[in-house]
């Protein structure tokens, strides 16, 4: 059938991830399966861990079929290997809920980037445990949830969010400069979906402080670290990282400043290459096929 244009349509493009015991026969079993359906193997990146010996391949393919008989086909394979693994539509945006509290660099990174076509997401909506960035959320379009922390009310609270979660299909969280620690069990209910952006280089100088003890460390080089959230504050596995000069004349708002933008970049890589699918969990490291 010819589009209106004439032109043939688009063969659907997905992207296959999958982690398992390493050993021979995997890649030309699943490339197998690939070229039977008549697939084009357009990027493939592939990694055997040798402390874990787990393996580790991403694949974008080209394939005259729904995503669903795709999957069925690859099935077998991925019993017979033991795998963890997903099959997707390669660029679909995924869901997003964006957690914020006063600071918003991070959020109106993600926005524009979203906006401009550069982010596969979709951010469903924000939420706050301050009103700060509601006009930010509003002039970008995207519903604006107040959902404050009192003491004693964090579990109220959480519950909220977990149900915001379940009412918009939401696939990812984006803690974009959110100070509020969240608990074992929503960290354990939200297991992988969590990232945070966390504004020093990690693991020097964890908490809601960092910049202030770079600056009294005396560092020369300062940073920002997204790490998958985990219960243990600020040790969740570690997607991207980055850094940037400072010297003796930095003072902490020196620090502050420079540091947002580190923040802001930092956090869109790996929100990205998780939207990609770039990035699988390697016990409690990553392994990230930018
Ligand atoms: N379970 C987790 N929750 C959160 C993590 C995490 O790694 N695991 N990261 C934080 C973000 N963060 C640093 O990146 C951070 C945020 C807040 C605090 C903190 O001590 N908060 C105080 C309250 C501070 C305030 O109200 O301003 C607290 O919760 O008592 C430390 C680190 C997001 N959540």
């Amino acid at each position: 059938m010819r589009t209106d244009e004439g032109a043939a349509p688009a063969t659907p493009s997905y992207v296959l991830v999958l982690t398992c015991p390493d050993g021979p026969g995997i890649v030309h079993a699943v490339s197998g399966v690939l070229a039977g359906a008549g697939g084009n193997i357009t990027e493939s990146q592939q990694y055997g861990d040798p402390g874990t010996g787990r393996f580790h391949l991403r694949v974008q393919v080209e394939v005259p079929l729904a995503r669903d008989e795709l999957a069925a086909l690859l099935a077998p394979v991925a019993e017979r290997f033991g795998m963890e693994w997903s099959l997707d539509v390669l660029g679909r945006p995924l869901r997003t809920l964006v957690l914020v509290s006063r600071a918003g660099h991070c959020l109106n990174d993600l926005l524009f980037r979203q906006r401009s076509g550069r982010l596969p997401v979709d951010v469903v909506g924000v939420v706050g445990n301050h009103r700060d960035l509601e006009p930010m959320a509003a002039a970008a379009g995207v519903p604006f949830t107040h959902v404050p922390v009192e003491a004693g009310g964090k579990e109220a609270a959480e519950a909220r969010l977990l149900a915001m979660v379940g009412e918009h299909d939401v696939e990812l969280v984006v803690l974009a400069r959110y100070m509020q620690v969240l608990s074992d069990d929503l960290c354990r209910a939200l297991h992988g979906r969590v990232i945070n952006i966390h504004h020093s280089f990690l693991p020097s100088f964890k908490g809601a402080r960092p910049y202030a003890q770079a600056h009294g460390r005396g560092v020369k080089l300062i940073g920002a670290t997204a790490h998958y959230v985990t219960a243990d504050l600020d040790e969740g596995p570690i997607i991207e990282q980055d850094v940037h000069r400072v010297d003796h004349a930095s003072t902490e708002a020196d620090m502050v400043g420079i540091g947002q933008d580190v923040e802001a970049q930092v956090l869109a890589r790996a929100v990205r290459w998780h939207a990609e699918h770039r990035v699988l969990l390697d016990g409690h490291r990553t392994v990230v096929f930018r």
